[in-house]
């Protein structure tokens, strides 16, 4: 008998894309991966247990064992710093993380504050870069801050850029590429490793077809 594979899936955004990777890969997923509330979804004839979690809380289930696998984005992986493997970069849901505010902003404010969704990952931005900010924890709406005057800048996704756009924001730095990555329990890897190295390969298949077209 074949080990079944948990998987954790990101609700909302990136959810269609993996279930399309998967269905590309020739796993067949039912209907109920198309429109359905059900946050457990079995699909014994293929072996695997699909949980569908909240993005940023996909490593956590993953760190905890619960889920063999995940699927996160670089994003959440670089914030949350569990402790799990990166096996293969899907090269899905790209967006970028950047340092963005108002185009009239004044350039030398002592400590300015910065809001953001990625505590961790700014501050270690800013420290790098060796500049003291203070940084305040949002979990939306993130263009909102220097509107309304909570922070001098944003640290935050843009992928079309409509919404720094919208609201008359603009890029100052572009920090980091984000692509969604599949994650491994350390100890599932060594367990299921059969399994584990044939999704990988399957899904590697698909990327590498991708980019011969
Ligand atoms: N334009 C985008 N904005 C935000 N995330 C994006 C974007 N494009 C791709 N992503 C990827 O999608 C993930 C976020 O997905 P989603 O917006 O569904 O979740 P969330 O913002 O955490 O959820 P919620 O809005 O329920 O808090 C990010 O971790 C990132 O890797
Ligand atoms: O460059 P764009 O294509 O406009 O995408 C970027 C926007 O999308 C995300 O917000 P989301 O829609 O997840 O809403 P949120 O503010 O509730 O996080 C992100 O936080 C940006 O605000």
């Amino acid at each position: 008998m074949r080990d079944v594979l948990t998987i954790a899936m990101p609700k909302g955004r990136i959810f269609d894309d993996a279930v399309d990777l998967l269905r590309q890969a020739g796993f067949r997923l039912p209907p109920e991966f198309d429109d359905s509330r059900k946050l457990i979804i079995d699909v014994p004839e293929e072996s695997f247990r699909f949980i569908l979690a909240k993005p940023m809380d996909v490593p956590t289930y993953v760190e905890h064992g619960v889920a063999d696998l995940g699927i996160a984005g670089k994003d959440v992986l670089l914030e949350e710093e569990r402790d799990v493997y990166e096996l293969l970069d899907l090269k899905i849901s790209a967006c970028y993380l950047a340092v963005a505010g108002l185009p009239d902003a004044k350039i030398n404010e002592l400590a300015p504050k910065v809001a953001t969704k990625y505590p961790h990952v700014a501050a270690a931005y800013f420290r790098e870069q060796g500049e003291q900010v203070e940084i305040i924890k949002l979990n939306g709406s993130i263009e909102l801050a220097p509107l309304i005057g909570l922070a001098d800048r944003i640290v935050d996704i843009v992928s079309t850029g409509r919404t720094l756009k919208e609201n008359g924001l603009i890029e100052y730095e572009r920090m980091v590429e984000i692509t969604s990555r599949l994650i491994v329990n350390p100890v599932s890897f060594r367990l299921k490793d059969t399994r584990i190295n044939e999704l990988v390969e399957r899904l590697s298949e698909i990327k590498s077809y991708a980019l011969q077209e």
